[in-house]
C-alpha cells in the first residue's frame, strides 16, 4: 500500500531561507509549496518604521535597522544600509548549517516541460553532493542521475570535495549590469540550459546574490556583502565582492562551487540609469581588483573562513589600499564583520580564534 505519510522536506530543520527586502513579501504566495516548511530570516532595509507584510502561514524572524543596531551595536557600521547587501545580516544570524537567499523579486520558473521548479530542492541537492574543481568532467555534473565521469577522468579524483556554494541562474531579467542593460533594455534570458557546472580551482566568476544558497558552517564568515549603499561610493558590488572573496578562499581551504541549476523567475528590471550611478567605480575598480584575487594566495596556517577572511582583509588593505580609501575601509568592515560574526557564533570560533 502507498504510504500517506508526506515526506520531511529535505534540511527541513537546517536550513535558513534569508531575504532582503524593502517591500511587502507577496511573493512568497507562490513559493509556499516549497518554502512554507522551512525557517525565514527577513531583512528589513530602509526606513526601520514601515511594516512589512509576510503572508499568513510562514515561520520567520524579522530584523530591521533598529534590531540589527540594537544586536551589533556600533559593529553594526559593517552591514550596508539602502542596499541588498544588508541580507548578509541574515546569514550571520542564523544558526543553521545551510543558507538559501532569494530576492524578493524572483518568482517559481518553469521548465521546458512546464512544471514549476523547486529552486530550493535542486540547491539542496547542489550543496549536498560534491563539487570537481581540480579536473573539468565534460558531461558536467558526475554526481547526477544519468551522468558520470567520463573517460579519462582520474580515479584518484572521482570522490570530489565538499561543496560550499549552489549559485543558481535566472529566466526573464538577467543580471547584467547597467551599461548592458542600456544597450539591451529588452533583452530576456529564455535559455533553459539543463546543467550544474563546478566552477574549477583558480577561476573567479561574477557570483549574483539573488539565487543563491550555501553551506554556512564551510564558509559562512567569507559571505560578506561589503560595504554598499547609503554613504558608500559604490553598489551592486556586493555579492561580487562576496563571491570573488569566497572563491578565492574555497579554492585555498579545497571546497567547490557550483553554478547552473536552479533557475528562478526574475521578474524586476531595476533603473540602469539608478544602477550605472552605484555601480560605475566598480566598472573601472574590477580591473585592478580581479587581478588582485587572482593572485591572492592563502598561507597553510589559514585553515579556516575566519582565518582565511582576517588574512584576506590584511592584503586587501595593503594592496588595494591605494586604488581607493574606499577599500581601506573595507577592510577594516571584514574584520568588523567577522569579530560580530564570532560573537553571534562563539561555538564556531576554534579556542586559539584562529
Ligand atoms: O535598497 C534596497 C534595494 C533592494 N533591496 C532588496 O534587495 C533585493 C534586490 O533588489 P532589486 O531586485 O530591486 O535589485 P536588482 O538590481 O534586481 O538586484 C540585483 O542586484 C544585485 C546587487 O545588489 C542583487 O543581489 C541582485 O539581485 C530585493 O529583495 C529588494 O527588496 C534592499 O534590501 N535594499
Ligand atoms: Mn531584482
Amino acid at each position: 500500500m502507498a504510504s500517506s505519510v508526506t515526506p520531511t522536506p529535505l534540511l527541513k530543520d537546517e536550513l535558513d531561507i534569508v531575504i532582503p527586502t524593502i517591500r511587502n513579501l507577496d511573493f512568497l504566495e507562490m513559493w509556499r509549496p516549497f518554502f512554507q516548511p522551512y525557517h525565514l530570516i527577513i531583512v528589513q532595509d530602509g526606513d526601520p518604521s514601515k511594516v512589512i507584510k509576510v503572508p499568513e502561514g510562514f515561520d520567520y524572524e524579522l530584523y530591521n535597522r533598529n534590531d540589527i543596531n540594537k544586536i551589533l551595536g556600533p559593529k553594526s557600521s559593517c552591514i550596508s544600509f539602502k542596499d541588498s547587501a544588508c541580507r548578509c545580516f541574515g546569514y550571520m544570524v542564523s544558526k543553521k548549517k545551510y543558507i538559501f537567499t532569494i530576492d524578493d523579486d524572483c518568482f517559481v520558473a518553469k521548465d521546458p516541460s512546464g512544471n514549476d521548479i523547486n529552486a530550493l530542492e535542486q540547491h539542496i541537492k547542489n550543496l549536498l553532493s560534491p563539487s570537481t574543481p581540480f579536473f573539468f568532467n565534460t558531461l558536467y555534473d558526475p554526481y547526477r542521475e544519468g551522468a558520470d565521469f567520463v573517460r579519462g577522468y582520474p580515479f584518484s579524483l572521482c570522490e570530489g570535495v565538499p561543496t560550499a556554494v549552489s549559485h543558481g541562474l535566472w529566466l526573464n531579467i538577467p543580471d547584467y549590469d547597467a551599461p548592458t542593460q542600456l544597450v539591451k533594455p529588452r533583452e530576456r534570458n529564455t535559455r533553459f540550459v539543463d546543467a550544474v557546472l563546478t566552477i574549477p580551482k583558480g577561476t573567479l566568476f561574477p557570483m549574483c546574490g539573488m539565487n543563491l544558497a550555501f553551506d554556512r558552517e564551510l564558509i559562512g564568515p567569507a559571505m560578506y556583502f561589503g560595504l554598499m549603499g547609503d554613504g558608500q561610493p559604490i553598489g551592486r558590488y556586493d555579492d561580487m565582492w562576496a563571491g570573488w572573496c569566497m572563491k578565492v578562499i574555497c579554492d585555498h581551504l579545497g571546497l567547490g562551487v557550483k553554478t547552473g541549476l536552479p533557475y528562478i523567475w526574475h521578474s524586476k528590471a531595476s533603473n540602469p540609469f539608478v544602477n550605472l550611478k552605484k555601480e560605475y567605480k566598480g566598472i573601472y575598480w574590477q580591473e585592478e581588483l580581479i587581478p588582485f584575487f587572482q593572485g591572492a594566495t592563502l598561507p597553510k596556517e589559514c585553515t579556516t573562513a575566519q582565518s582565511c577572511y582576517k588574512e584576506l582583509s590584511k592584503q586587501v588593505k595593503a594592496k588595494l589600499g591605494k586604488v581607493d580609501d574606499y577599500f581601506n575601509k573595507l577592510a577594516d568592515a571584514m574584520l568588523t564583520w567577522i569579530e560580530a560574526w564570532d560573537e553571534l557564533n562563539p561555538s564556531t570560533q576554534l579556542p586559539d580564534g584562529k
